[in-house]
């Protein structure tokens, strides 16, 4: 698992661990692990000398960056070409004075002749570093340094020092502004945007150790990897049976979507619920019938619900099955038990679910989740999907403070936020190919985060790992192509089987 900590968090352990050593220790420290990273990616063509160009800010970033320039010098021993870009009117000064000391060219680029030089070399570099901003950034960047940005070589490889410049460390703002790395190297340990931040903006990620203290402090944000899955995957020991695996209760469909439930129900029992129980109307049922022959067909004990795909609660549709439909959602989501509440069934919440310990995970698309907030959040008239696919963490965060309960909220990336207050960190995402945004995939998700709520996992288990294994499998299923949503269900348990075998996972 991948954790990252709040900047804040960074700065006081920074500070910690500063006490006591030189000023200019830790940044030293920072910029010989730079150093490292930047010498093993030089090109190894004897005949050419390779130009490493940084982007330096005014701030600590730059410091880190200029340092990392003198230590490459002295590193590699063989000729460089090494330059330093000013971004801005001041740059960290013992850094400039160590750069200079071994011959780093330095260009001003607020100044004409500077930024003319600047665009030329940027054009020319074999790697790059962005040392413009790093965790004292911001979402956005000035108009001279996106510019400056713009003109870097398409095949330079670009090494961003800290966080990617542009990017909003705390992972917020998912702006797709500013610089996209090829890898990021960050010190101490990783910060929200490297887990919650776009998908690919840091690229490959190291953490160089300078000596920060982080394992006390709880994490702001969390990503599994695939060795998690077997840490935390229910599986059944000699002594279980159907029933203490979890059974499974799924409310969803209705006669106008007959799909929905085939696909929620068969990623349900591909995943290993010890039972399906699947409630619907005669259409949905009669499908299910035939699809998933391990399904049972109506209401009974149960250790967890799925409700809501294809369900249709808009009342001028509704006719007797239809009304008894919602009315078992609504026996559902009254109850006690744990709730995976999907698409229809969310227009049913309007405020925390009845029983405050039950546990509870929403799983709206950004659409969905902007629909329910202008609905249930009192501050709030009407939100679009834009403006909470701009704002993802935040939105979910506020649907979980007003519903009291785990919010993920499906995308590219996934985030999975649990219950303010609840000391549990945020988990994102990533791992699906863009193939995976297909209809009837978030059935599948619904489907297969039920059955892990079902064996006893917590909302936030349920919904990261389902995130996980639902990208891997829709990956598995079809690498580097099309993949249809009843194709990602029936890849679950190979998908499964592969990443409980990895031999890293079970050390
Ligand atoms: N504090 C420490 O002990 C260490 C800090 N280190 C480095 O120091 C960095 C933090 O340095 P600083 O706190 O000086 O901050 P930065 O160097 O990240 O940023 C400097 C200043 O630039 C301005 N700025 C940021 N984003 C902007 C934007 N989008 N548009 C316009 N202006 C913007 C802000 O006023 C900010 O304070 C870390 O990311 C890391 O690289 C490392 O040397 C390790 C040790
Ligand atoms: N660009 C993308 N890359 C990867 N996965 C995506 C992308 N867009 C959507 N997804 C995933 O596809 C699924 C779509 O779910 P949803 O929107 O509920 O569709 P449906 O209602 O048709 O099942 C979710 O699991 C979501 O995370
Ligand atoms: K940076």
């Amino acid at each position: 698992m991948i954790h990252a900590w709040s900047v804040d968090d960074v700065r006081a352990a920074e500070e910690r661990a500063a006490r006591g050593l030189p000023d200019d220790e830790l940044m030293q420290r920072a910029a010989q692990g730079l150093a490292a990273v930047v010498a093993a990616r030089l090109p190894a063509d004897p005949h050419t000398q390779p130009l490493v160009v940084a982007l330096v800010g005014g701030g600590n970033n730059g410091g880190d960056a200029l340092h990392a320039l003198a230590h490459l010098a002295a590193l590699v021993g063989e000729p460089l070409d090494l330059v330093a870009v000013l971004t801005g009117p001041q740059a960290h000064e013992a850094g400039l004075a160590a750069a200079r000391e071994v011959g780093v060219e330095v260009h001003d680029a607020t100044t004409e002749p500077g930024r003319d030089a600047a665009v030329e070399i940027l054009g020319l570099a074999d790697v790059v570093l962005d040392g413009v901003y790093g965790i004292g950034g911001r979402a956005g960047l000035p108009d001279l340094v996106a510019a400056l940005v713009d003109t870097i070589a398409e095949d330079a490889h670009v090494v961003a020092v800290d966080v990617p410049s542009g990017a909003d460390p705390g992972g917020e703002v998912p702006t797709g502004e500013g610089v996209w790395a090829d890898e990021t190297v960050t010190f101490g340990g990783p910060k929200p945007v490297h887990v919650l931040g776009t998908a690919d903006r840091c690229g490959l990620l190291t953490v160089v150790d300078i000596g920060l203290d982080l394992d006390e402090v709880t994490p702001a944000a969390q990503r599994l990897e695939h060795d998690d899955l077997a840490l935390l995957w229910p599986v059944p020991g000699p002594q279980d049976d159907k029933y203490s695996r979890g059974v499974l209760g799924v409310v969803a469909g209705g006669e106008s979507y007959t799909g929905a439930p085939a696909l929620c129900v068969t990623a349900a029992v591909e995943a290993g619920a010890g039972m399906v129980r699947y409630v619907g109307p005669p259409g949905p049922t009669a499908l299910v019938r035939q699809l998933v022959p391990e399904a049972v067909h109506g209401a009974g004990r149960v250790q967890a619900w799925v409700v809501g795909p294809g369900l249709d609660p808009a009342p001028e549709s509704w006719d007797r099955l239809g009304l008894d439909q919602v009315a078992a959602a609504r026996r559902a989501l009254d109850g006690d038990l744990p709730c995976v509440v999907d698409a229809g069934a969310l227009d049913l919440l309007d405020g925390p679910r009845e029983h405050a310990g039950a546990r509870t995970l929403l799983t709206p698309h950004a659409g969905e989740l902007a629909r329910l907030i202008s609905r249930v959040d009192p501050d709030v008239t009407e939100l679009t999907r834009e403006q909470v696919s701009a704002e993802p963490v935040r939105w979910a965060r506020r649907a979980a403070q007003l519903l009291r309960c785990t919010v993920l909220l499906k995308g590219g990336t996934t985030y999975v936020v649990p219950p303010p207050g609840s000391g549990l960190p945020v988990r994102a995402q990533a791992d699906a190919p863009a193939w995976a945004g297909t209809a009837g995939s978030g059935d599948v998700l619904a489907g297969l985060a039920g059955a892990l709520l079902a064996a006893g996992l917590d909302p936030l288990d349920a919904g990261s790992l389902a995130a996980l294994v639902h990208g891997v499998a829709a990956h598995d299923a079809n690498p580097g192509g099309p993949v249809r949503a009843l194709a990602i269900a029936q890849q679950l348990p190979r998908t499964v089987a592969r990443l409980l075998a990895r031999p890293e996972a079970r050390r």
